[in-house]
Order: C-alpha cells, then structure tokens, then sequence
C-alpha cells in the first residue's frame, strides 16, 4: 500500500470522474460510496459484510464517539480500526454538524462549540483544534475540517457568516493537523445557496492546497435541483487532481447527477436507515417489506443478485421478520440495501470507463 496519501484520475467522462485513493490502510475505488458506521459500527452490519458488499471506506463520527465511548478511551485501546475491526480507511466527520444537529444547549463562537451531550446532558467544547485531536486519537485516516454548515433556507448574511467562519476554522484545522504523510484533512465548501459565496469558499479553501475538498451545507433540506445547481457552481472551482466529497448525499438519483457534476465521493444513512425501517432498495426500485401484499410472496428481492439477503430469502420471509421486529430482518435488509449501493458504485465506475474507452477509441479510429 502507499505509504502516503494520493488520488489519481483514471478516466473522465464529461465532468463524471473515476479515480483511485490511495492511503497507507488501503484504496478508494471513486466515485466511492461511504457507509456510515457513526458509532464505530455500520448498523446491523459485521465489519466483513460490509468489507463483502464493496466497502473500501466507512465513515465515523467524532461527535458520537467523543460522547461515547470517548476519544481517549478509543486512543488507549489502539484506535478506531483494531477496536471495531475494519483494518481499512475510514473518513471522520469532524462533529460541527452533529452538535447543530444533535445536542443541546449550544453555543457557538469564533472559538468553537459549546453543547451538552444528547445523551447525558453532559458539558463540552468543540474547538477546530479539538475536533482534529480528537480525530487523531481515533486514528482517523480521512480527517474533516470543523465547520459550520447552515441549514437552508437561510438569510444570505448568515449564510455568509457561517462560510467565512468555516474558512477561518479550516486555517486552524490545517496548522492543527500538520504533516501526516498517510493520512488526509479535508476542506469543507460552505456558501448554502448562494452562488457567488459557494465561489469565494471553494476559491479560498483551494488556496490552502489541501488534500481534499467536501462540499458540504447540502442535502440539508433544499431542493435536489438546488443541490444540482450548487455543484455546478463549485466542482469547476475545485482542483481536478484532489477528490471531491459530496457529504451526507444521497438517494441513487442524487448520485447518479453528482457523479456527472464531478463528484467522486458520497456518505449518507439512507441504506443502513431505511433497511432498519424495513425498506429494500433493489433493481426494479425500492421494496417496503412492511406491506401485507409480501405476506406470501415466495420470490426473493433479486434472483439475480450475488448477495445473500437479496438472492437466498423470500419475500414473505422479511415481512414477517419486519412485521415481528426480529433482529434479523434489519440485518437482511441493510445487508442487501448496502449491496445495492455499492453495486449501483460498481456500475458508474465501470460506464465511466466505458465511454472513456469509447471516447478514447473514436479518437484513434478518425
Ligand atoms: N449534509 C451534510 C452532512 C454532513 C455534514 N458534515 C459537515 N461537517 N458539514 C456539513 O455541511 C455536512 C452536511
């Protein structure tokens, strides 16, 4: 493996990119679709099934982990990857979002965040160096920077504040961070709906020469067509020779038209959640296994696929796994539904490289 951190493009089609990571723990097949293991587990989840599905990231939580079992506690018994067992990169949220989105009593200043625990009530502070800190006891392999990510809709001079203060913040997370060869510490592009602040983050964040760019402050609510637009402001003012890291992003759709806008990474709770829900995402669309209609249904999700949960288990089966509330149920159905995501992966890296090829190979027949 490469004992730094590094990304090369391998093919292109049209903005679509397809690319490979390569980190001490292993490499990135983009564009990559990162499965949440907030708590240091993907829910439901062993750590082979997933590593089985396609997986060659997962993400974690700093603000989770912090609370629970504690940053320190995690350092002293060897680091994220030997306590949960995934040997692999793994990309740690840097926590900003999840106090906004999580905690109580918050207060937020040029410092940092102060919040209490959603679980204990307990008292913290969340500062851009802290966050990196934290993120190193976890060993983390892909750190991100600490921001503030405005929910939408906002008033423009807020959505600037939060921007700028991300800014100010991502200096700090750099100089916090420093040199480490193997691993990675990525900028956030904040500026919510606004064109002219999604330039002026992204422009300054590119300036500091950091290893890799996260658009965040989307999927936040807004329209898809506002998240489409907001990509084709910021990608082109990214550099082409550093990933791309849409966060929290998204139904297979939202994928499938960020991939063409430039995008090559994505995290989102949507196949692990809805599989603990009772929903199945598979080929011919998405499957609520709650409904009666699969009471005696014989057939399994996919006869094609060459995942367990969706070739070897009736219908029937689940619903009634479902609709008894047996473990077994959310673990089938996040089996398959993270399988069905890392399948959907697999087929846009290989049609990039298709039309790349079919591209390639027009020029040399004219
Ligand atoms: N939609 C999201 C999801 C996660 C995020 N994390 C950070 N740190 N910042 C954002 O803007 C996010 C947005």
């Amino acid at each position: 493996m490469a004992e730094n951190f590094s990304f090369k493009l391998t093919a292109t089609d049209g903005r679509a990119r397809r690319g490979l990571v390569s980190m001490p723990r292993g490499e990135i097949r983009t564009p990559a679709f990162m499965p949440v293991g907030t708590g240091g587990t993907v829910k439901a989840m062993y750590m082979d099934q997933v590593r089985g599905v396609g997986a060659d990231i997962i993400l974690g939580n700093t603000y989770h982990l912090m609370l629970r079992p504690g940053a320190e506690r995690v350092a002293r018994l060897g680091g994220l990857h030997d306590f949960a067992r995934w040997p692999y990169p793994i990309l740690t949220d840097s926590g900003g979002f999840q106090v906004m989105s999580l905690s109580k009593l918050r207060k937020l200043t040029e410092q940092g965040v102060t919040f209490r625990s959603h679980i204990d009530g307990a008292p913290y502070e969340m500062s851009p160096e802290r966050s990196i800190e934290i993120q190193g006891l976890l060993d983390s392999d892909i750190q991100m920077q600490l921001d503030e990510c405005t929910a939408l809709p906002a008033k423009p001079n807020e959505i600037e504040r939060a921007m700028e203060l991300s800014l100010r913040w991502a200096e700090r997370c750099k100089t916090a961070f420093g040199d480490q060869p193997g691993k990675a510490m990525f900028g956030i592009v904040q500026g919510g709906d606004s064109a002219a602040l999604r330039v002026r983050s992204a422009q300054a964040l590119k300036a500091m020469d950091l290893k890799g760019y996260a658009v965040g402050g989307l999927a936040v609510g807004e329209p898809q067509s506002v998240m489409l637009e907001m990509l084709d402001i910021t990608c082109p003012e990214l550099p082409a020779d550093k990933p791309r890291y849409l966060m929290g992003v998204g139904t297979p759709d939202d994928i499938l038209k960020s991939v063409a806008r430039g995008i090559d990474m994505f995290d989102c709770v949507m196949p692990t959640r809805a599989g603990r829900h009772g929903l199945a995402y598979t080929r011919r669309g998405k499957v609520n296994l709650r409904n009666a209609r699969h009471a005696d249904d014989p057939r399994p999700l996919d006869e094609e696929s060459d995942c367990p949960a969706a070739r070897d288990y009736s219908r029937a089966y689940l619903h009634h796994l479902v609709r008894s509330q047996e473990g077994l149920g959310a673990m089938l159905l996040t089996w398959n539904n993270l399988s069905y995501y890392q399948k959907l992966m697999q087929d846009i890296r290989a049609a990039i490289e298709a039309q790349a090829f079919e591209a390639r190979a027009a020029e040399i027949t004219e």
